[in-house]
């Protein structure tokens, strides 16, 4: 038996970060009970394989091969194959699916192939990305690759490792330099996470029973500005890492219902314009047409979760409240064309009319 859509957490971090070592610790936690654990391993080695059978019965085995974009069907033949098993009773119960990915993956295509096939997005939601950090290593990983960037940045919860063989200066200025690149993520210690901190990242929270917006959005979009908020960190202390400013977390708040065919056009240009820059994208809109029912979507790059609506609001908050997280975004674009489609244009910029009819008329984009 298994209740759809199954949770799945996305498992990433560096190479070394202890992705592995982590895992085997929390599936001892009765909160992984009926947890099936898809293990994406780089070249040969199956060597994780074996500490996870070691560490604990009942898990299903699944797949082999790298979760970069050129195996991504494999991942998604695996996740096919569980619902199959499932629906034939192969499989008794599925509770909850853990991917670790491989250290060198780029996240994006992993979460797409939950969100972005058609068949898929009914049986599984993402529940949320855990993101593994090594407090001796992970300064340097940030500095030399993008995709341990990239890592940080779509995170909902980020981990410390190995913070015991670091000093207690450098695990700060870690944490202060993950809180920069990612506002949004809880920051934690691996030593003291259990399931509990890492699980159940998603919109609705077990432990209330609702859907739980400001936990979900993070602090970054609860303010209450009726215009955007570009949190690119200026005035931080930044210069000896320049190429963490590539990413950004903007906060888009509009107080006020907005109508459906303006997020629709606000959506659609910014997946087509710059859909490769959008790491991760979740938001709650009040709209014109349906006041009473908030409307959610929740996408990485030009994939949207097709938008789900809420029976209710579960705070007294209203409005429309969106957090997108993005690499190398043009300067001001996002905050620009977000405020032409609510009505509110710049001076400078063009409203919501003119854009409709001729979208390139925003300034700033490149043509
Ligand atoms: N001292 C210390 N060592 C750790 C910690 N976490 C992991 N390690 C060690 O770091 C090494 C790598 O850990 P793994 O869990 O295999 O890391 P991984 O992220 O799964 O590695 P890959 O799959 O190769 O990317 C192992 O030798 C672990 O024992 C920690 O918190 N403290």
């Amino acid at each position: 038996m298994a209740v759809f859509p199954i949770p799945v957490t996305v498992l990433t971090g560096f190479l070394g970060a202890g992705k592995t070592t982590l895992l085997n610790r929390l599936l001892k936690d009765p909160a992984l009970t009926d947890t099936a654990v898809i293990i994406n391993e780089y070249g040969e080695v199956a060597i994780d394989h074996l500490l996870v059978e070691q560490a604990s019965d009942g898990i299903i085995q699944l797949s082999d091969g790298c979760l970069c974009c050129t195996v991504r069907g494999e991942l998604v033949d695996t996740l096919a194959d569980l619902v199959d098993r499932l629906q034939t009773g192969r499989i008794g119960k599925l509770a909850r699916i853990v991917i670790e990915t491989t250290g060198l993956a780029d996240p994006a295509p992993v979460l797409q192939s939950i969100m972005g096939h058609p068949a898929l997005v009914q049986a599984f939601r993402l529940d949320g990305v855990v993101t593994l950090v090594d407090a001796v290593n992970g300064a340097a990983s940030l500095d030399a690759h993008v995709e341990a960037l990239k890592q940080a940045a779509v995170a909902d919860r980020l981990v410390l490792t190995k913070t015991d063989l670091a000093d207690a200066d450098g695990i700060e200025a870690l944490k202060a330099r993950l809180k920069a690149i990612n506002p949004g993520a809880r920051i934690l210690d691996a030593g003291k996470a259990d399931a509990a901190d890492l699980l159940d990242c998603g919109l609705y929270d077990p432990a209330t029973k609702s859907a739980d917006v400001r936990r979900w959005l993070g602090e970054a979009a609860d303010e209450h500005h009726d215009h955007g908020h570009d949190h690119d960190h200026d005035g931080h202390d930044h210069h000896h890492h320049r190429h963490d400013d590539r990413v950004k977390t903007h906060a888009l708040v509009h107080d006020g219902a907005v109508p459906f065919s303006a997020i629709e056009a606000f959506l659609d240009l910014l997946r087509s314009q710059h859909g490769d820059k959008l790491l991760r994208m979740k938001g709650v809109i009040e709209l014109v047409e349906d006041p009473s029912r908030p409307l959610v979507i929740h996408g990485v790059q030009r994939l949207l979760h097709p938008p789900a609506r809420l029976p209710t609001w579960p705070d007294e908050r209203r409005g429309t409240r969106l957090v997108l997280i993005t690499l190398d975004m043009p300067h001001d674009y996002v905050e620009r064309l977000f405020a032409a489609l609510t009505n509110r244009p710049r001076v400078d910029t063009p409203d919501r009319a003119v854009l409709e009819h001729n979208p390139l008329a925003i300034a700033g984009l490149p043509r």
